[in-house]
């Protein structure tokens, strides 16, 4: 059990019993805040933030039944636990289902007392953590790798050694899709808050409202639209890291508020007067040079200075020699193959969009190619006329020869050989995206396959092709479990007949 001090609320109105209680306490290192009514309580509660309370069931006035009535009703996050002089089952169940966590009987020990307070406290904070856990997993992406042994990537690479374990608020720059959030959750995962909860924002994704009420949170009826108390997403990172991307377009009616945590963890939920404090790492990201939105004013310098005190700068795809070909053999693994012309012009490519542009590619590419090998055919227009139809000269060599020679492709680029992809295993499978996107857009058009092509920007006869390599995949997908599925049958038969 943790040995920390606990913050106890205790409402009792027999004058003696609080004293000794909250004396006793006190004497135990605890931080005990007592007052003698409910109403009293309750005022408190509005105002501060206690880990535990112990209500008196029998006080004149309101009854700590009707409190902890009146504290759920606020949702107010403690555990109570109720204390009373004629202890029976009954009235326990009531407390129970009113949402106390415990319940003791008078007369009771001083050191129950506090053995009770320290498991209710320890209940706290398990209901916290799994609040927050639902929501990191609700938002969670699946981990991606990070691709590229470039020298910047390798420099990059030995940043994120050197910054995650300072606890320290990054500031991440780089153009669009680069990989500022791959790397951010790279940094937590090399900090020792990597089993913290990592919570994300896209500030230029949402109205600035919705801004402010997503990372402080708002009581109910602060807002139209307010019909419930929520905490914001610094409450839900407490502990943890929050990412805040595009950090950039944050209004600036709302950076005094950010800085304000970032300097001492305190903030408050729209809405109210009660004083948070939270302990969360921040990584913030933008696509833009901050020091210019400084110097126009668009950015408070204050807050620049705050978020800056470790920046890591991303190299765009077009810097990084070699990453090009490692994603490519990463996200392309086999049965799929790039010849290598095709291969060529994504290599000579200058990437504007960077990784996320490269993956869009790589996936329309598989939705367009006649069969598992992909051609200049494949990739879109600005790529292929780009392209100088060079091939690096061991290629030229080797392409027209050999069971691997390809027809020259329509557009009268160079003869390509198909070119193997690393049997790497890749944690995304390309070939069931595009299947999905297909028949995503096939439903979107109520089946109409004319109206599907020219919306996926191919031929007719092509959808009709790509439809039957989805059906006939898929036909021997289903043929593979159901003999799974039969030598499992027969397999139980067979244990059950022994
Ligand atoms: N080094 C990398 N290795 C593997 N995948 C990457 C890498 N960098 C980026 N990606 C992938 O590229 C896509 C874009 O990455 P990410 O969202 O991190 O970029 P970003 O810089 O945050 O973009 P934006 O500024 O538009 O928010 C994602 O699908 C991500 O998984």
């Amino acid at each position: 059990m943790s040995e920390k001090p606990i913050k106890l609320l205790l409402v009792e109105d027999e004058h003696d019993f609080r004293e000794t209680c909250a004396r006793w306490m006190q004497r135990k290192g605890h931080n005990v805040t007592a007052v003698s009514s409910g109403a009293e309580a309750l005022g408190l509660c509005e105002q501060e933030v206690f880990e535990v309370a112990v209500f008196d069931m029998n006080m004149p006035g309101m009854s700590g039944m009707e409190l902890l009535q009146r504290v759920h009703q606020a949702k107010i996050e403690m555990e109570v636990i109720i204390l009373t002089g004629q202890g029976t089952i009954e009235s326990a169940v009531s407390a129970m289902k009113l949402g106390a966590c415990d319940y003791l009987t008078k007369p009771c020990a001083l050191g129950d007392l506090e053995h009770h307070c320290q498991l209710a406290r320890d209940l706290g904070r398990l209901r916290k953590e799994n609040r927050q856990l639902k929501a990191v997993i609700s938002r969670d992406r699946p981990r991606v790798p990070l691709i590229g042994k470039s020298p910047a990537m390798s420099e990059v690479t030995r940043m994120i050694e050197k910054i995650g374990p300072t606890d320290k608020p990054v500031l991440l720059q780089g153009e669009s899709g680069t990989g500022k959030e791959v790397i951010a959750r790279s940094i937590q995962q090399s900090s020792r808050l990597r089993d913290q909860p990592f919570v994300t924002i896209n500030c230029a994704a949402l109205p600035e409202q919705l801004v402010e009420s997503e990372l402080f949170g708002h009581t109910k009826g602060s807002f139209t639209g307010a019909t419930a108390d929520k905490p914001g997403l610094f409450e839900i990172a407490d502990g943890g890291t929050l990412f805040i991307d595009e950090v950039g377009e944050l209004p600036l009616t709302l950076q005094p508020k950010l800085l304000r945590v970032l300097e001492d963890g305190s903030m408050r939920r729209i809405g109210s007067h009660k004083e948070l404090h939270v302990n969360v790492r921040i990584i913030a990201a933008t696509n833009r040079d901050l020091s210019i939105e400084v110097r126009e004013g668009h950015f408070r310098e204050d807050l620049f200075y705050r978020i800056n005190v470790l920046s890591l700068h991303l190299p765009p795809l077009r810097d990084r020699v070699g990453d090009v070909d490692e994603l490519i053999r990463h996200y392309l693994t086999p049965p799929w193959h790039i010849d290598d012309a095709a291969h060529h012009a994504l290599v000579q490519y200058q990437w504007p969009g960077n990784v996320r542009q490269l993956i869009n590619v790589l996936q329309r590419a598989m939705i367009l190619a006649d069969s598992n090998d992909i051609t200049l055919d494949d990739l879109p227009e600005e790529i292929v006329t780009g392209f100088d139809g060079s091939l690096p000269s061991p290629m030229r060599q080797h392409a027209p020869v050999g069971p691997t020679y390809a027809a020259p492709s329509s557009n009268g680029h160079a003869p390509a050989a198909a070119h193997p992809v690393s049997a790497e295993p890749a944690n995304v499978k390309l070939d069931d995206i595009a299947r999905a996107h297909v028949m995503d857009v096939l439903a979107q058009e109520n089946g109409n396959k004319a109206r599907t092509a020219r919306r996926l920007g191919i031929h007719r006869r092509k959808l009709y092709r790509l439809l039957e390599r989805f059906e006939a995949n898929a036909n021997t997908e289903a043929n593979a479990e159901a003999e799974t599925n039969h030598s499992e049958v027969e397999g139980n038969t067979h244990f059950g007949q022994h």
